[in-house]
């Protein structure tokens, strides 16, 4: 399921701490797995200055604290890192356990500052979805922020959900139609009605959710986790919002699965991780091909193709294998146009989209 940075190289790919230099791995850090066999399985949710706040699997509605285990050195730990916990996980107010261990990711969301930016930093790890919220009004829709978006989804094997907001403003037909042709899902949203089928996505998995200020992504969420508070309509970096609107934490979702008497008060439903620090995505370490991989029936078909081949066709690539997919009828244009916009993301800087 994980594509691109997925599942078997992320452990060497997720350094926040250290340079990466495009083309060329970083060699993989000589993994010390300390013998906690007794350790508490959980996810990580939070993360404020050197403390991780983590929901242990066994009851994911407690909190406890963590600090990172000495022996971990600075592995990052970020929202969504699978973590083994020792010491006190009792969840108690001066209560302080140990992260000792950090499992393999199966996704990875990161962005950079900008693309010229040498650090690669994840913001989230093993969310299955990235939810892509713009509104259709107010603000104006950017289908530049969406594919660039869609890059990151791709690259980091997370399957990406166009949620499209304000649809009392304006009507999602058009916009929705630019991504058709890519097998993504789209769900319409409006603040004046539930959000039945973005909770569908969302439910009983790990979701994040990015987009722009106020394309009513926090309308969302507290419409998903009736108890997220998160603030509305407020301006970033005043009072009370400005300490969360910086740090990506998950959230969980109620949990509706059984009916009634037989609702675990110890279950969750699923997660969305909100991301208010996320406005733009970095690209500059991802290859083109690393995109297309995320079409699996694509991935075959770009062996054929010179070798650099940015898979955009004529001009830039007249010899991408792309276009006789088309003329062989095994790839329709609509997709490959779809495909190929995307792509040219990848090209674009971000302060252009
Ligand atoms: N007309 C309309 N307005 C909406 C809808 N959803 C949210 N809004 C309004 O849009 C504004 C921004 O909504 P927020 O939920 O705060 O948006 P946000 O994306 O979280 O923005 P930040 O808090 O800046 O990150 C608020 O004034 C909301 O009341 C909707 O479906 N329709
Ligand atoms: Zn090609």
């Amino acid at each position: 399921m994980a594509r691109g940075g997925g599942r078997g190289e992320t452990s060497r790919l997720d350094e926040s701490d250290v340079r990466v230099r495009p083309g060329k791995g970083t060699r993989p850090r000589s993994k010390r797995r300390p013998e906690h066999a007794d350790a508490t399985a959980a996810m990580v949710v939070g993360v404020d200055r050197g403390r991780w706040t983590c929901a242990p699997d066994d009851d994911p509605t407690r909190r406890v604290v963590a600090m990172r285990a000495r022996e971990l050195g600075r592995t990052p730990v970020v929202v969504g890192d699978r973590v083994g916990l020792v010491g006190d996980v009792s969840g108690g107010e001066d209560a302080l356990a140990r992260i000792v261990r950090v499992a393999e990711r199966s996704s990875v969301l990161r962005r950079t500052a900008d693309d010229t930016d040498p650090y690669e930093r994840v913001v989230v790890a093993n969310a299955s979805h990235l939810v892509i919220v713009t509104a259709l009004a107010d603000p104006t829709p950017r289908t530049g922020f969406v594919d660039r978006a869609l890059v990151a989804a791709y690259a980091g094997g997370l399957e990406p959900v166009l949620c499209l907001t304000k649809a009392d403003l304006a009507d999602p037909a058009e916009f929705a139609a630019d991504y058709a042709a890519l097998d993504l899902a789209v769900v319409v949203t409006r603040a004046d009605q539930d959000p039945t089928a973005l909770r569908e996505v969302v439910a009983g998995r790990v979701s994040a959710l990015i987009g722009h200020s106020g394309v009513g992504k926090s309308t969302l969420v507290n419409a998903l986790v009736p108890d997220a508070d998160r603030a509305v309509g407020e301006v970033s970096g005043v009072g009370k919002g400005r300490h969360t609107s910086t740090s990506a934490v998950a959230l969980a979702l109620p949990d509706h699965s059984g009916d009634g008497a037989e609702r675990s008060s110890t279950r969750v439903g699923g997660w969305v991780v909100d991301t208010p620090g996320i406005r733009s995505f970095g690209l500059a370490h991802i290859a083109p091909d690393d995109v297309v991989a995320a079409f699996g029936d694509l991935a075959a078909a770009i062996e054929e193709c010179p070798r650099g081949c940015g898979h955009l066709g004529p001009p830039a690539d007249p010899e991408c294998a792309l276009d006789a997919e088309v003329a062989a009828g095994r790839l329709s244009l609509a997709r490959l146009d779809a495909l190929r916009r995307v792509l040219t993301a990848l090209r674009t800087p971000a302060w252009e989209t």
